[in-house]
């Protein structure tokens, strides 16, 4: 397995080579990547742990090289939100960064898994298929929002609440990835929460990206739970590209028009990518009101990164 890493030496580029240094399968290659000199530094770092992964960092002109024949791109480059910031604050200049990035992979993997870290992730992945589209190798099956940190947090909050492990809870985290768009489908767990409890929760999970922010107070937001669950996302699909079964998990991904044309949902993962989408399942009263809310706020954040792309690239393919 070849991976890459695109924003390698920030925050949640570091902590998530990290853990792919540690725990990809033997023989499988790190290739780090960032506009900071210091990358091939981070792998220099990271190459003295001693596990049978080899990593390279590049930084400068070398993003084409460090893409090169990878079977999956995890992409943290970009900006991230201070306190007082929406996600959607960070749209203009990130959109510019996941286009160039996604211009190289099409030249240099065009095969690859991607997985977008990068905020707003709601516009940044139909940014990354327009961009695909224009040339002319989108394939839905292997483009990926990453809204591992949601699930993460569901567990966690549940299992605080709950006073329960919350390692084995399996919580299915719908829609996308900011404020009211997040929407946890706690009825599906088989824990009785009281009405107050189950919005409380849905709340907090809402809230938890903000929360950091404000408690980091300027350095910016989620960088090591985001690495970790960064890396168990990355590591499901590594395991689904080797052909192993039953691989699970919540991303946003092209739904084919059935919500919002975007939408977090849980897939099955295999040798091409997401092998199926599997069902929501059944939505309790709230979690029903709050689906019908998040749509239109998710469709005008999808909307505008058509129009972005529109103006800036890709005029004359055809759009979501
Ligand atoms: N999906 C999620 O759940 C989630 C969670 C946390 C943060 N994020 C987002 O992830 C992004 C990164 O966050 P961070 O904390 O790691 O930020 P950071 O500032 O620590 O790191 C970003 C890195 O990107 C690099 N970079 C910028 N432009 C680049 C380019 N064109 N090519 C290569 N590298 C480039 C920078 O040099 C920097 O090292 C932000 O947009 C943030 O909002 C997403
Ligand atoms: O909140 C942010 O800006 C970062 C990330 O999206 C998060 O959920 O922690």
């Amino acid at each position: 397995m070849k991976v890459a890493v695109i924003g390698a030496a920030g925050g949640i580029g570091q902590a998530l080579s990290l853990m792919l240094k540690n725990r990809l399968p033997k023989r499988s290659h790190l290739n780090l990547y960032d506009l900071a000199p210091m990358t091939p530094g981070v792998a220099v770092d990271l190459s003295h742990i001693p596990t049978d992964v080899e990593v390279i960092g590049y930084t400068g002109d070398d993003l084409a090289v460090a893409l090169d024949d990878a079977d999956v791109v995890m992409i943290s480059a970009g900006v991230a939100r201070k306190p007082g910031m929406d996600r959607a604050d960070l749209f203009e200049i990130n959109a510019k960064i996941i286009q160039g990035i996604i211009e190289n992979i099409a030249q240099a993997c065009p095969n690859a898994c991607i997985g977008i870290i990068t905020n707003p992730v709601n516009s940044m992945v139909p940014v990354a298929k327009q961009v695909l589209q224009a040339k002319g190798i989108y394939n839905k099956a292997k483009l990926f929002g990453v809204t591992t940190l949601d699930v993460t947090r569901a567990k966690t909050f549940v299992g605080q609440v709950k006073k329960i492990d919350p390692k084995p809870l399996r919580i299915p985290v719908i829609g996308g990835h900011s404020g009211v768009t997040i929407l946890p489908l706690l009825s599906q767990l088989g824990i009785d929460f009281s009405e107050q409890e189950a919005k409380q929760l849905t709340e907090h999970i809402r809230d938890a990206g903000t929360e950091v922010v404000d408690a980091k107070a300027g350095g910016g937001s989620a960088t090591l739970s985001m690495g970790q669950a960064a890396g168990a996302f990355c590591l499901k699909l590594v395991d689904g590209l080797l052909g192993k079964s039953g691989i699970d998990l919540c991303a946003y991904i092209d739904d084919g028009g059935q919500y919002a044309g975007f939408f977090a949902l849980p897939i099955e993962l295999g040798v091409n990518g997401i092998e199926r989408i599997r069902e929501v399942g059944p939505l309790s009263d709230y979690e029903a009101s709050q689906l019908e809310q998040l749509l239109p706020i998710l469709q005008a954040e999808i909307t505008q990164a058509i129009q972005w792309t529109t103006a800036n690239c890709c005029g004359d393919k055809k759009s979501i």
